[in-house]
């Protein structure tokens, strides 16, 4: 610094040529400002753990459970922290507060997608399309709004009997086949997804439109696995020639990409089709648009509507399964609660007939076991990164652009300042008060703009899967070989998208004529499809 103090003093000495001097002194004010505010903003990163040159923290990140690994840190440095990885700068939030004034309330600036490493696959492979992963901007717009409106709390409710029929169905062949009852929920979920997105019923978990996504998404979970592949890491073996050894994965690469291009393609193709001829069930999402533009959408639109509804698939499956499964492990577990729950049931909607979504405001401990389900196992541990778009501070320290925002959801939503004993399942923490449960709930389905569309639909999906089966079964724990007791363990899958391991269950009906319905009401396949 000393150098430009001696420049300024000499040039200051130059008064007689004073407009010249002050422009020269002021971009030299300029230069030493930024200087200094550079060294604020490197001193000021907020606190992090000391990472290792070139790969900087990503060796301390396990695979399995780094929400747990980043609630650890914050003990020792708080709640906004920095780390990096491979160069690239991540900001965990670990704070409801902090999540809530910079993803929720700086929006504009905290809505972006990182470019992940491991994401360049994701184009390579053709996973970019979709919104979930888009960067913000008018693409990503575009596509959301054709979502979100089908999916708004005004209008979601026109699924309801559809998402009350599947459930029903559901229970009504876990009843006679609980050994299989995962499978059975997964069909359930990409039923109803498939039908309200383009107007088609799904047969069976071999139906190349629900088989074919399921394949898809499967891929998407490898294809975003660290290291998967090594053009993630040296794009530049994009343009290794297909004779050469090491190329293998252009072919897989192909193959991937064909699979994500069937996902998005062919059930689109089979609702415009059959918009015509009758068969296209309504309403749905692709159908409606397609409708209302009179069937002259432009190439970009009919893109851009390709695309977002795949995103409803690969947005809303293994959320919801992930979900359901969660509240039967919670129920064998917490025997207590269901009976409370069916006590509530039993007084509220009776014993004649089965629950619906529209009796969701009258069953208030259902309402808090749903919401104590999305607090205890969140699907979304650690959200889906955002990325910053612009330079910003938060309490004195500096968050560059481009950084990634991490916010630590299970944390949050295990805080125990705001959930005493947070590892116990207990509905009763809410005291039946609607804003504590939709403060859980809402932390649940993510922050500001990237707010998850299809929480409303998800949570009518969710209720009517626990309603039913609390007011027609009793959950109990499945056997081992020897006819023992197995319990579920709640440890959780890898991944992004989480949900328990999987364990075994038994479902005992009970004696009431709303259970005996299950197998007296009209249950079967719209006949429209064949
Ligand atoms: C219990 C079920 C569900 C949970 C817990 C859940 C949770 C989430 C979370 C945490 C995010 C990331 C939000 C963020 O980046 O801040 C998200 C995004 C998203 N979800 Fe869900 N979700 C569920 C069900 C659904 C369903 C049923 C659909 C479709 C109808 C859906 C569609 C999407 C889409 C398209 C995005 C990306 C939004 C964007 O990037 O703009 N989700 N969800």
């Amino acid at each position: 610094m000393a150098p430009l103090t001696d420049l300024y003093k000499q040039l200051a000495s130059h008064a007689p040529h004073l407009p010249f001097s002050a422009f020269i002194l002021g971009g030299l004010l300029a230069v030493i400002l930024y200087q200094s505010l550079s060294a604020r903003r490197k001193d000021k990163l907020p606190p992090g753990p000391r990472g290792l040159p070139f790969i900087g923290n990503a060796h301390q990140v396990p695979k399995q459970t780094p929400w747990l690994t980043f609630a650890d840190w914050a003990k020792q440095y708080g709640d906004l922290m920095y780390a990096t990885v491979v160069g690239q700068p991540v900001i965990i939030i670990n704070s409801r507060k902090i999540a809530n004034e910079l993803m929720d309330k700086r929006s504009a600036i905290y809505s972006d997608r990182p470019v992940l490493v491991c994401f360049r696959s994701f184009h390579f492979c053709g996973y970019g399309t979709s919104f979930v992963i888009k960067p913000y901007g008018e693409d990503w717009r575009k596509q959301r709004r054709l979502v979100a409106q089908d999916f708004a709390p005004s209008t979601v409710g026109r699924y309801h009997g559809f998402q009350e029929k599947e459930t029903r169905k559901m229970m009504k062949e876990m009843i006679q086949d609980p050994a299989n009852f995962i499978p059975r929920i997964k069909q359930t979920i990409g039923t109803i997804i498939v039908r309200v997105t383009y107007g088609y019923y799904v047969k069976s978990l071999d139906d190349p439109l629900l088989a074919t996504p399921l394949v898809a998404l499967e891929n998407f979970s490898e294809a975003t696995a660290p290291g998967r592949f090594l053009v993630d890491i040296f794009p530049i073996l994009k343009q290794i020639p297909r004779w050469m050894p090491g190329s293998a994965f252009l072919s897989i690469a192909d193959a991937w990409r064909q699979d994500v291009m069937d996902t998005c393609w062919k059930p689109y193709d089979w609702c415009k089709d059959n918009l015509k001829t009758g068969k296209t069930l309504t309403p749905s999402v692709v159908g409606d648009v397609i409708e209302n533009s009179g069937g002259s959408l432009s190439k970009d639109d009919e893109d851009a509507l390709v695309y977002a509804a795949s995103g409803i698939f690969g947005g809303g499956l293994d959320t919801n399964m992930s979900t359901a499964m969660s509240f039967f492990a919670y129920m064998i577990l917490n025997p207590h609660v269901q009976k409370k729950a069916q006590e509530e049931i039993d007084s509220v909607v009776g014993v004649d007939r089965l629950p619906t979504i529209a009796d969701r405001p009258d069953l208030p401990y259902v309402r808090a076991i749903m919401a104590e389900v999305l607090r205890s196992c969140p699907t979304i541990p650690l959200c889906i990164p955002h990325s910053l778009t612009q330079d910003d501070f938060y309490e004195g320290y500096f968050l560059p652009k481009g950084a990634w925002i991490m916010p630590n959801i299970w944390q949050m939503l295990h805080d125990p300042e705001a959930y005493p004993n947070p590892m116990a399942f207990k509905p009763e923490r809410y005291n039946g008060d609607d804003a504590e449960m939709e403060k859980a709930k809402t932390l649940s389905f993510g922050f500001g703009r990237r707010i998850c569309p299809g929480r409303h639909f998800a949570e009518g999906t969710a209720f009517s899967i626990m309603a039913t089966a609390l007011a027609t079964c009793e959950i109990i724990p499945g056997l081992d070989a020897n006819g023992k007791e197995v319990l579920p363990t709640m440890e959780v899958t890898e991944g992004t998208i989480v949900s328990p391991t999987p364990f075994p269950m038994r479902l005992k009906m009970r004696a009431t004529p709303a259970a005996q319905l299950l197998f007296e009401e009209e249950l079967e396949d719209p006949a429209s499809i064949e």
